[in-house]
């Protein structure tokens, strides 16, 4: 098992850009922890300042409680993987693999076992790089990372540039390898979808800094702020009578997660509205994926005005646009808001018109 890496205060500029701002940042011995961010926002320079590839401004970095600061990168004991692999296209597979050991370990021995460990066949010892897939390269290229039994892994990005198919069983057989070895582990993907089936923990980083650093569980169903729901899934407001720790919607109740009263609005994930509901809605556009579909809806309430939604369903069960259907609303919701947001219990009278009444629209 390996140690834990702490960051601490880590800042960084490039010329007028600053990049990072004093992010603080734990990645849980032998975890796999996932970085994600939007495009440019830092989530490679964080993997070069620890790696020691580039030096912060500020902050430290720590693996285990040893501060890496004073280290240059060859002494870090950090393997590191990128988007392509970066192996030596002149040494075969075994040459990539025992590259950074002491002689005494350059043996068939240590090769065999380490393509076992990233399940690639041991006749792909004798091999060049251009005789690999895309796939087989990045699992080289995690048997050379982790030769040397380092006590953290940095992967930026390191399935993008792979193909649907091999994607998903190069994912499958570096997460197997590093579980196996308990190796701490740092992911950089843009690919949120990745993040939350791969990662024991995932950190997103916004202005400089970590925004909220969680389970997946905990990021997609207790994100921090509506920009962290978002940028982890898809959300849908509904109108809703807010009545403590529940809201009646106009596709049916909710439970809340923080006690809200008052008219306003539910946010949701789109799993949680499902097409065999009575509320009828019209739909509007199918985005299918499959094995499921995103679906987005008119609801036209009687007394209100109109609103879209996003319901998710099952690939076989999707609608088609313009079809009418039914919805049903229900779980807990991520979050509230009431529309006039001070925390006064709002009763009666005080509620807004449209919402005064939950009525739901039913098809005849
Ligand atoms: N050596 C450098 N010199 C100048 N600017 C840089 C340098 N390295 C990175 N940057 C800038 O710093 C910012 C963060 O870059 P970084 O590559 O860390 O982002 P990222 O989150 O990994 O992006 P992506 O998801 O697109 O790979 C970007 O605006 C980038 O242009």
């Amino acid at each position: 098992m390996s140690d834990d890496l702490a960051i601490s205060g880590l800042s960084k500029r490039f010329g007028t850009i600053r990049v990072l701002a004093g992010l603080d940042l734990t990645a849980p011995a032998g975890a796999l922890t996932a970085l994600i961010g939007r495009s440019g926002c830092g989530k490679t320079t964080v993997l070069r300042l620890v790696a020691g590839f580039d030096r912060p401004d500020a902050g430290t970095v720590a693996v285990g409680g040893r501060d890496l600061g004073p280290l240059p990168a060859h002494q870090r004991r950090i393997g590191y993987v990128t988007q392509h692999g970066d192996l030596f296209p002149h040494l075969t597979v075994a040459g990539n693999i025992t590259f950074g050991l002491p002689w005494r370990r350059r043996d068939r021995r240590t090769v065999d076992d380490l393509l076992d460990l990233v399940g690639l066949d041991r006749a792909h010892a004798r091999r060049f790089p251009h005789q690999l897939s895309g796939g087989e390269q990045q699992r080289v290229a995690l048997a050379r990372a982790l030769a040397p039994a380092p006590d953290l892994v940095l992967l930026d990005e390191p399935f993008s540039a792979l193909d649907a198919d091999l994607r998903a069983e190069t994912r499958r057989a570096v997460t197997s390898a590093l579980r196996e070895t308990g190796t701490t582990t740092v992911l950089v993907t843009h690919d949120q979808a990745e993040a939350l089936s791969l990662a024991d923990r995932v950190a997103l980083l916004r202005d400089g800094r970590v925004v909220q650093a969680g389970t997946p569980h905990e990021l997609y169903r207790q994100p921090a702020d509506r920009w962290v729901a978002a940028f982890v899934g898809e959300l849908s407001s509904v109108p809703a009578l807010l009545s403590g720790d529940h809201a009646d919607s106009l596709l049916g109740r909710v439970a809340l997660p923080r006690p809200r009263h008052g008219a306003g609005t539910v946010v949701v994930r789109p799993e949680q509205i499902t097409l065999d509901g009575t509320v009828g809605a019209v739909v509007l556009a199918v985005d299918f994926h499959g094995h499921d579909g995103l679906v987005r809806l008119r609801v036209d309430p009687t007394d209100g005005p109109p609103f879209e939604v996003m319901a998710r369903a099952a690939g076989h069960l999707l609608p088609v646009p313009g079809e009418r259907t039914g919805l049903r609303l229900s779980g807990t919701a991520l979050d509230a808001t009431a529309d006039d947001s001070a925390e006064v219990p709002l009763t009666g009278d005080q509620l807004a018109p449209s919402i005064r009444s939950v009525r739901p629209v039913r098809d005849p």
